[in-house]
Protein backbone atom coordinates (compact mmCIF):
# COMPACT_ATOMS: atom_id res chain seq x y z
CA UNK A 1 0.00 0.00 0.00
CA UNK A 2 1.18 3.71 -0.36
CA UNK A 3 0.73 6.45 1.73
CA UNK A 4 -1.55 7.03 -0.97
CA UNK A 5 -4.64 5.84 1.23
CA UNK A 6 -4.07 8.50 2.67
CA UNK A 7 -5.96 10.71 0.79
CA UNK A 8 -8.77 8.45 -0.17
CA UNK A 9 -12.17 8.87 0.81
CA UNK A 10 -12.03 5.84 2.45
CA UNK A 11 -8.93 5.60 4.60
CA UNK A 12 -7.54 2.34 4.00
CA UNK A 13 -4.03 2.42 5.65
CA UNK A 14 -4.20 4.79 8.10
CA UNK A 15 -1.30 7.23 9.97
CA UNK A 16 -3.30 9.37 11.29
CA UNK A 17 -2.73 8.76 15.15
CA UNK A 18 0.74 9.71 14.64
CA UNK A 19 -0.34 12.88 15.41
CA UNK A 20 -2.31 13.83 18.20
CA UNK A 21 -5.64 12.19 18.24
CA UNK A 22 -7.14 15.54 17.71
CA UNK A 23 -4.58 17.07 15.76
CA UNK A 24 -5.59 16.18 11.90
CA UNK A 25 -7.31 15.43 9.46
CA UNK A 26 -6.62 12.09 7.67
CA UNK A 27 -6.57 14.06 4.18
CA UNK A 28 -3.44 16.85 5.37
CA UNK A 29 -1.43 13.85 7.17
CA UNK A 30 0.14 12.88 3.97
CA UNK A 31 2.42 15.93 3.14
CA UNK A 32 3.35 16.54 6.68
CA UNK A 33 4.06 13.46 7.40
CA UNK A 34 6.33 13.62 4.08
CA UNK A 35 7.86 16.20 5.08
CA UNK A 36 8.76 14.98 8.04
CA UNK A 37 10.40 11.83 6.73
CA UNK A 38 13.00 14.19 5.01
CA UNK A 39 13.83 16.22 7.81
CA UNK A 40 14.89 19.22 7.25
CA UNK A 41 15.14 21.30 3.96
CA UNK A 42 13.13 19.04 2.02
CA UNK A 43 15.90 16.82 0.95
CA UNK A 44 17.35 13.86 2.41
CA UNK A 45 19.13 13.40 4.81
CA UNK A 46 22.25 11.90 4.17
CA UNK A 47 22.70 8.06 3.82
CA UNK A 48 25.30 7.25 6.75
CA UNK A 49 26.95 4.17 7.58
CA UNK A 50 25.53 2.84 10.77
CA UNK A 51 26.76 -0.25 12.23
CA UNK A 52 25.74 -3.76 10.57
CA UNK A 53 22.69 -5.58 12.18
CA UNK A 54 23.30 -8.79 13.86
CA UNK A 55 22.16 -11.92 11.93
CA UNK A 56 22.69 -15.59 13.50
CA UNK A 57 22.17 -18.66 11.48
CA UNK A 58 25.26 -20.19 11.78
CA UNK A 59 27.31 -18.53 8.86
CA UNK A 60 30.67 -17.34 9.31
CA UNK A 61 30.92 -13.08 9.82
CA UNK A 62 30.28 -11.89 5.78
CA UNK A 63 33.43 -9.47 4.40
CA UNK A 64 31.81 -6.09 4.40
CA UNK A 65 32.54 -4.93 0.34
CA UNK A 66 29.75 -2.62 -0.33
CA UNK A 67 29.11 -1.52 3.38
CA UNK A 68 32.94 -0.23 3.47
CA UNK A 69 35.23 -1.98 6.06
CA UNK A 70 36.63 1.46 7.39
CA UNK A 71 35.11 2.75 11.01
CA UNK A 72 33.31 5.81 11.00
CA UNK A 73 34.05 8.62 13.25
CA UNK A 74 31.39 8.76 15.62
CA UNK A 75 29.62 12.05 14.64
CA UNK A 76 29.57 10.15 11.09
CA UNK A 77 26.96 7.64 12.85
CA UNK A 78 23.46 8.15 12.11
CA UNK A 79 21.31 6.97 15.08
CA UNK A 80 19.46 4.04 14.48
CA UNK A 81 15.63 4.56 14.76
CA UNK A 82 14.57 2.51 18.20
CA UNK A 83 11.20 1.93 20.25
CA UNK A 84 12.18 4.51 22.27
CA UNK A 85 12.64 6.82 18.85
CA UNK A 86 8.69 5.72 17.83
CA UNK A 87 7.59 6.36 21.25
CA UNK A 88 9.50 9.90 21.43
CA UNK A 89 7.55 10.61 17.88
CA UNK A 90 4.36 9.69 18.45
CA UNK A 91 4.73 11.24 21.88
CA UNK A 92 5.67 14.64 20.84
CA UNK A 93 2.69 14.08 18.05
CA UNK A 94 5.35 13.92 14.97
CA UNK A 95 4.48 11.98 11.62
CA UNK A 96 5.94 8.55 11.74
CA UNK A 97 6.86 7.16 8.04
CA UNK A 98 6.83 3.60 6.87
CA UNK A 99 7.21 1.42 3.90
CA UNK A 100 8.35 -2.14 2.64
CA UNK A 101 11.11 -3.40 1.19
CA UNK A 102 11.91 -6.97 0.26
CA UNK A 103 15.66 -7.05 -0.85
CA UNK A 104 18.69 -5.37 -0.35
CA UNK A 105 18.24 -1.91 -2.88
CA UNK A 106 15.61 -1.15 -1.61
CA UNK A 107 16.78 -0.98 1.81
CA UNK A 108 19.80 0.99 1.43
CA UNK A 109 17.04 3.69 -0.38
CA UNK A 110 14.53 3.62 2.10
CA UNK A 111 17.51 3.94 4.90
CA UNK A 112 18.91 6.90 2.66
CA UNK A 113 15.45 8.24 2.30
CA UNK A 114 15.37 8.53 5.55
CA UNK A 115 11.84 6.54 6.58
CA UNK A 116 11.51 5.75 10.02
CA UNK A 117 10.15 2.00 9.88
CA UNK A 118 10.42 -0.13 6.86
CA UNK A 119 8.25 -3.15 6.88
CA UNK A 120 9.43 -6.40 5.63
CA UNK A 121 5.89 -7.99 4.46
CA UNK A 122 4.91 -11.15 3.45
CA UNK A 123 3.38 -8.74 -0.10
CA UNK A 124 7.01 -9.90 -1.06
CA UNK A 125 4.55 -13.18 -2.25
CA UNK A 126 2.95 -11.10 -4.50
CA UNK A 127 4.98 -8.29 -5.18
CA UNK A 128 8.72 -10.26 -5.58
CA UNK A 129 7.30 -13.81 -6.46
CA UNK A 130 4.40 -13.08 -8.47
CA UNK A 131 1.91 -15.17 -6.29
CA UNK A 132 -1.95 -14.61 -6.06
CA UNK A 133 -2.03 -14.02 -2.30
CA UNK A 134 0.34 -13.35 0.70
CA UNK A 135 -0.56 -17.45 1.35
CA UNK A 136 2.25 -19.19 -0.15
CA UNK A 137 5.07 -17.16 1.22
CA UNK A 138 7.32 -19.63 3.70
CA UNK A 139 9.34 -18.22 7.18
CA UNK A 140 12.43 -19.76 5.27
CA UNK A 141 12.08 -17.34 2.76
CA UNK A 142 10.92 -13.85 4.94
CA UNK A 143 13.80 -14.44 6.97
CA UNK A 144 15.96 -14.29 3.61
CA UNK A 145 13.62 -11.04 2.63
CA UNK A 146 14.30 -9.90 6.08
CA UNK A 147 18.03 -10.48 5.44
CA UNK A 148 18.94 -9.21 2.51
CA UNK A 149 16.82 -5.55 3.86
CA UNK A 150 18.60 -5.68 6.97
CA UNK A 151 21.68 -5.25 4.86
CA UNK A 152 20.58 -2.30 3.41
CA UNK A 153 18.68 -1.07 6.25
CA UNK A 154 21.15 -0.48 9.17
CA UNK A 155 18.96 2.61 10.79
CA UNK A 156 15.98 2.46 10.11
CA UNK A 157 13.61 0.51 12.31
CA UNK A 158 12.89 -3.05 10.81
CA UNK A 159 9.96 -5.21 11.41
CA UNK A 160 9.56 -8.59 9.88
CA UNK A 161 6.26 -10.13 8.76
CA UNK A 162 4.93 -13.82 10.49
CA UNK A 163 3.65 -15.89 7.15
CA UNK A 164 0.80 -17.52 7.05
CA UNK A 165 1.10 -21.07 9.12
CA UNK A 166 3.66 -20.13 11.03
CA UNK A 167 1.81 -18.54 14.16
CA UNK A 168 -1.71 -19.51 14.31
CA UNK A 169 -1.41 -23.32 15.89
CA UNK A 170 -0.41 -22.05 19.12
CA UNK A 171 1.85 -19.95 21.05
CA UNK A 172 4.68 -21.89 21.18
CA UNK A 173 4.66 -21.73 17.21
CA UNK A 174 4.27 -18.05 17.56
CA UNK A 175 6.80 -17.73 19.82
CA UNK A 176 9.56 -20.33 17.54
CA UNK A 177 8.57 -18.19 14.31
CA UNK A 178 9.30 -15.01 15.62
CA UNK A 179 12.27 -16.15 17.53
CA UNK A 180 13.14 -17.10 14.04
CA UNK A 181 12.51 -14.10 12.16
CA UNK A 182 14.48 -12.35 14.70
CA UNK A 183 17.18 -14.27 15.11
CA UNK A 184 18.14 -14.85 11.46
CA UNK A 185 16.30 -12.31 9.97
CA UNK A 186 18.01 -9.50 11.87
CA UNK A 187 14.78 -7.23 12.01
CA UNK A 188 13.93 -4.82 15.31
CA UNK A 189 10.22 -6.55 15.25
CA UNK A 190 7.74 -8.38 13.71
CA UNK A 191 4.28 -7.92 12.69
CA UNK A 192 1.28 -10.65 12.65
CA UNK A 193 -2.25 -10.50 11.30
CA UNK A 194 -5.31 -10.41 13.06
CA UNK A 195 -7.48 -9.91 16.31
CA UNK A 196 -9.03 -13.22 17.21
CA UNK A 197 -8.29 -14.49 21.11
CA UNK A 198 -5.91 -16.88 19.30
CA UNK A 199 -3.89 -14.21 17.42
CA UNK A 200 -3.91 -12.01 20.69
CA UNK A 201 -2.62 -14.80 22.89
CA UNK A 202 0.21 -15.13 20.10
CA UNK A 203 0.97 -11.33 20.78
CA UNK A 204 0.75 -11.72 24.25
CA UNK A 205 3.72 -14.30 24.16
CA UNK A 206 5.85 -12.81 21.83
CA UNK A 207 5.80 -9.48 23.64
CA UNK A 208 6.61 -11.42 26.81
CA UNK A 209 9.33 -13.41 25.07
CA UNK A 210 11.34 -9.43 24.34
CA UNK A 211 10.13 -9.23 21.34
CA UNK A 212 8.11 -6.01 19.75
CA UNK A 213 5.14 -6.69 17.77
CA UNK A 214 3.24 -4.74 15.18
CA UNK A 215 -0.77 -5.68 15.14
CA UNK A 216 -2.45 -5.66 11.48
CA UNK A 217 -6.11 -5.63 10.99
CA UNK A 218 -8.64 -4.18 9.15
CA UNK A 219 -8.19 -6.36 5.67
CA UNK A 220 -6.01 -8.96 6.96
CA UNK A 221 -4.66 -10.05 3.59
CA UNK A 222 -3.98 -13.57 4.88
CA UNK A 223 -7.35 -14.15 5.78
CA UNK A 224 -8.22 -13.45 2.02
CA UNK A 225 -9.95 -17.02 1.66
CA UNK A 226 -12.30 -16.77 4.90
CA UNK A 227 -13.24 -13.27 3.82
CA UNK A 228 -13.55 -13.89 0.15
CA UNK A 229 -11.20 -11.39 -1.47
CA UNK A 230 -9.18 -7.87 -0.92
CA UNK A 231 -11.97 -6.77 0.67
CA UNK A 232 -12.50 -3.31 2.50
CA UNK A 233 -13.41 -3.86 6.18
CA UNK A 234 -15.52 -1.68 8.86
CA UNK A 235 -18.21 -1.12 6.26
CA UNK A 236 -21.04 -2.17 8.69
CA UNK A 237 -21.34 -0.87 11.95
CA UNK A 238 -20.91 -4.16 13.58
CA UNK A 239 -17.68 -4.83 11.15
CA UNK A 240 -16.57 -1.17 12.61
CA UNK A 241 -17.00 -1.85 16.18
CA UNK A 242 -14.87 -4.82 15.49
CA UNK A 243 -12.20 -3.22 14.54
CA UNK A 244 -11.83 -0.91 16.56
CA UNK A 245 -12.39 -3.54 19.45
CA UNK A 246 -8.97 -5.54 17.58
CA UNK A 247 -7.28 -2.34 17.94
CA UNK A 248 -7.99 -1.98 21.55
CA UNK A 249 -7.48 -5.92 22.13
CA UNK A 250 -3.88 -5.25 20.33
CA UNK A 251 -2.78 -2.24 22.30
CA UNK A 252 -3.77 -4.20 25.87
CA UNK A 253 -1.67 -7.45 24.12
CA UNK A 254 1.53 -5.44 24.01
CA UNK A 255 1.50 -4.22 20.24
CA UNK A 256 3.50 -0.99 20.00
CA UNK A 257 1.95 -0.19 16.89
CA UNK A 258 -1.16 -1.52 14.86
CA UNK A 259 -1.49 -1.38 10.77
CA UNK A 260 -4.90 -0.64 10.03
CA UNK A 261 -6.08 -1.57 6.15
CA UNK A 262 -8.57 -0.99 3.82
CA UNK A 263 -11.47 0.63 6.44
CA UNK A 264 -13.49 3.64 6.16
CA UNK A 265 -11.82 6.66 7.32
CA UNK A 266 -13.96 7.55 10.42
CA UNK A 267 -13.16 4.13 11.42
CA UNK A 268 -9.35 4.88 11.21
CA UNK A 269 -10.00 7.79 12.75
CA UNK A 270 -11.93 5.75 15.70
CA UNK A 271 -9.50 4.05 16.39
CA UNK A 272 -6.58 6.53 16.03
CA UNK A 273 -8.04 8.21 18.50
CA UNK A 274 -8.84 5.18 20.98
CA UNK A 275 -5.19 4.40 20.96
CA UNK A 276 -2.57 5.40 22.31
CA UNK A 277 -0.04 3.42 19.85
CA UNK A 278 0.77 4.59 16.46
CA UNK A 279 -1.61 3.58 13.22
CA UNK A 280 1.08 3.28 10.43
CA UNK A 281 0.83 3.28 6.34
CA UNK A 282 2.94 1.63 3.34
CA UNK A 283 4.44 -0.84 -0.54
CA UNK A 284 7.07 0.80 -1.74
CA UNK A 285 6.47 -0.70 -5.44
CA UNK A 286 3.17 0.34 -5.44
CA UNK A 287 3.80 4.07 -4.67
CA UNK A 288 7.02 4.14 -7.01
CA UNK A 289 4.88 3.06 -9.90
CA UNK A 290 6.74 0.01 -10.18
CA UNK A 291 3.68 -1.73 -11.90
CA UNK A 292 3.24 -0.28 -15.06
CA UNK A 293 1.99 -3.06 -17.03
CA UNK A 294 -1.78 -4.21 -16.96
CA UNK A 295 -0.63 -7.46 -16.18
CA UNK A 296 0.39 -6.01 -12.39
CA UNK A 297 -3.32 -4.21 -12.31
CA UNK A 298 -4.03 -7.38 -9.52
CA UNK A 299 -0.75 -6.53 -7.73
CA UNK A 300 -1.63 -2.67 -6.86
CA UNK A 301 -4.75 -2.17 -4.60
CA UNK A 302 -6.85 0.27 -6.47
CA UNK A 303 -6.43 3.07 -3.11
CA UNK A 304 -3.02 3.80 -4.02
CA UNK A 305 -0.84 6.87 -5.11
CA UNK A 306 1.94 7.02 -7.74
CA UNK A 307 4.93 8.93 -6.67
CA UNK A 308 6.89 7.84 -9.28
CA UNK A 309 6.88 5.94 -12.59
CA UNK A 310 9.74 3.49 -12.46
CA UNK A 311 7.65 1.10 -14.34
CA UNK A 312 7.78 3.75 -17.59
CA UNK A 313 11.42 4.07 -17.06
CA UNK A 314 12.41 0.02 -16.13
CA UNK A 315 10.69 -0.57 -19.60
CA UNK A 316 12.28 2.09 -21.46
CA UNK A 317 15.73 1.22 -20.19
CA UNK A 318 15.31 -2.67 -20.93
CA UNK A 319 13.98 -1.68 -24.77
CA UNK A 320 16.94 0.58 -25.13
CA UNK A 321 18.95 -2.27 -23.90
CA UNK A 322 17.90 -4.69 -25.49
CA UNK A 323 17.77 -2.63 -29.22
CA UNK A 324 21.87 -1.67 -28.51
CA UNK A 325 22.33 -5.80 -28.05
CA UNK A 326 20.31 -6.59 -31.15
CA UNK A 327 22.03 -3.76 -33.16
CA UNK A 328 25.52 -4.69 -31.46
CA UNK A 329 26.12 -0.84 -30.42
CA UNK A 330 26.38 -2.70 -26.72
CA UNK A 331 28.88 -3.82 -25.56
CA UNK A 332 31.42 -1.27 -27.10
CA UNK A 333 34.94 -0.89 -26.14
CA UNK A 334 34.56 1.38 -23.28
CA UNK A 335 32.28 -1.68 -21.56
CA UNK A 336 35.31 -3.80 -21.71
CA UNK A 337 38.27 -2.85 -19.80
CA UNK A 338 39.94 -6.26 -19.13
CA UNK A 339 42.91 -6.35 -21.49
CA UNK A 340 45.45 -8.46 -22.37
CA UNK A 341 48.73 -7.03 -22.29
CA UNK A 342 49.89 -6.35 -25.65
CA UNK A 343 53.11 -8.64 -25.15
CA UNK A 344 50.63 -11.51 -24.32
CA UNK A 345 48.36 -10.77 -27.62
CA UNK A 346 50.95 -12.46 -30.06
CA UNK A 347 51.70 -15.63 -27.76
CA UNK A 348 47.94 -15.99 -27.53
CA UNK A 349 46.90 -15.61 -30.70
CA UNK A 350 49.71 -18.44 -31.78
CA UNK A 351 48.54 -20.56 -29.25
CA UNK A 352 44.92 -20.46 -30.60
CA UNK A 353 46.37 -21.28 -34.23
CA UNK A 354 48.96 -24.23 -32.84
CA UNK A 355 45.19 -25.81 -31.14
CA UNK A 356 43.80 -25.04 -34.92
CA UNK A 357 41.87 -22.12 -34.02
CA UNK A 358 42.53 -19.63 -36.48
CA UNK A 359 39.38 -18.37 -36.89
CA UNK A 360 39.25 -17.81 -33.04
CA UNK A 361 42.57 -15.88 -33.79
CA UNK A 362 41.34 -13.73 -36.34
CA UNK A 363 37.90 -13.05 -33.75
CA UNK A 364 41.17 -12.11 -31.40
CA UNK A 365 42.92 -10.08 -33.63
CA UNK A 366 40.04 -8.14 -34.36
CA UNK A 367 38.96 -7.55 -31.30
CA UNK A 368 42.19 -6.48 -30.55
CA UNK A 369 42.20 -3.75 -33.11
CA UNK A 370 38.58 -3.16 -32.01
CA UNK A 371 39.33 -2.38 -28.12
CA UNK A 372 42.24 -0.36 -29.41
CA UNK A 373 40.13 2.27 -31.31
CA UNK A 374 39.70 5.64 -30.14
CA UNK A 375 36.24 6.94 -30.46
CA UNK A 376 36.18 10.91 -30.74
CA UNK A 377 39.61 11.22 -30.14
CA UNK A 378 39.02 9.81 -26.67
CA UNK A 379 41.69 6.81 -25.96
CA UNK A 380 39.17 3.55 -25.13
CA UNK A 381 39.56 2.11 -21.95
CA UNK A 382 42.41 -0.43 -22.73
CA UNK A 383 44.13 2.35 -22.94
CA UNK A 384 43.20 4.29 -20.22
CA UNK A 385 43.56 0.66 -17.86
CA UNK A 386 46.87 0.03 -19.50
N1 LIG B 1 1.54 -4.36 -4.04
C1 LIG B 1 0.78 -4.66 -2.99
N2 LIG B 1 0.22 -3.66 -2.29
C2 LIG B 1 -0.57 -3.95 -1.23
O1 LIG B 1 -1.06 -3.00 -0.63
C3 LIG B 1 -0.79 -5.30 -0.88
C4 LIG B 1 -0.17 -6.31 -1.63
N3 LIG B 1 0.58 -5.96 -2.69
N4 LIG B 1 -0.30 -7.62 -1.30
C5 LIG B 1 -0.89 -7.96 -0.02
C6 LIG B 1 -1.99 -7.09 0.26
C7 LIG B 1 -3.16 -7.23 -0.71
N5 LIG B 1 -3.70 -5.92 -0.70
C8 LIG B 1 -4.82 -5.47 -1.38
C9 LIG B 1 -5.01 -5.82 -2.69
C10 LIG B 1 -6.13 -5.33 -3.39
C11 LIG B 1 -7.05 -4.50 -2.74
C12 LIG B 1 -8.23 -3.97 -3.49
O2 LIG B 1 -8.07 -3.33 -4.48
N6 LIG B 1 -9.43 -4.25 -2.99
C13 LIG B 1 -10.66 -3.75 -3.60
C14 LIG B 1 -11.75 -4.79 -3.42
C15 LIG B 1 -11.47 -6.09 -4.10
C16 LIG B 1 -12.57 -7.12 -3.83
O3 LIG B 1 -13.66 -6.75 -3.41
O4 LIG B 1 -12.30 -8.30 -4.05
C17 LIG B 1 -11.09 -2.46 -2.94
O5 LIG B 1 -12.18 -1.98 -3.26
O6 LIG B 1 -10.35 -1.91 -2.12
C18 LIG B 1 -6.83 -4.15 -1.42
C19 LIG B 1 -5.71 -4.63 -0.76
C20 LIG B 1 -2.95 -5.07 0.16
N7 LIG B 1 -1.64 -5.68 0.16
C1 LIG C 1 0.53 -4.41 3.13
C2 LIG C 1 1.28 -4.41 4.41
C3 LIG C 1 0.55 -3.83 5.57
C4 LIG C 1 1.68 -5.80 4.68
O1 LIG C 1 1.23 -6.46 5.54
C5 LIG C 1 2.66 -6.36 3.77
O2 LIG C 1 3.34 -5.61 3.07
O3 LIG C 1 2.77 -7.57 3.75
Amino acid sequence: MSFSRLLTPRLLLDTSAMFPPSSSTVASSLSRQLRCSTRTGGSPPPHRHVARRVMSNGAPAEPAIYGGGAQQAPSAVARRVTLATLRGKHRRGEPISMVTAYDYPSGVHIDAAGFDICLVGDSAAMVAHGHDNTLPITLDLMIEHCRAVARGATRTFLVGDLPFGTYESSTAQAVASAVRVMKEGGVDSIKLEGSTPSRISAAKAIVDAGIAVMGHIGLTPQSVSALGGFRPQGKTVESAVKVIEAALALQDAGCFAVVLECVPAPVAAAATSALQIPTIGIVYHDLLGTFQHPLHAKVSPKFCKQYGNIGDAINRALSKYKQEVETQSFPGPSHTPYKLADTDVDAFLNALKKKGLDVAADAAADAVEYSEKEINGTPQLNKIYA
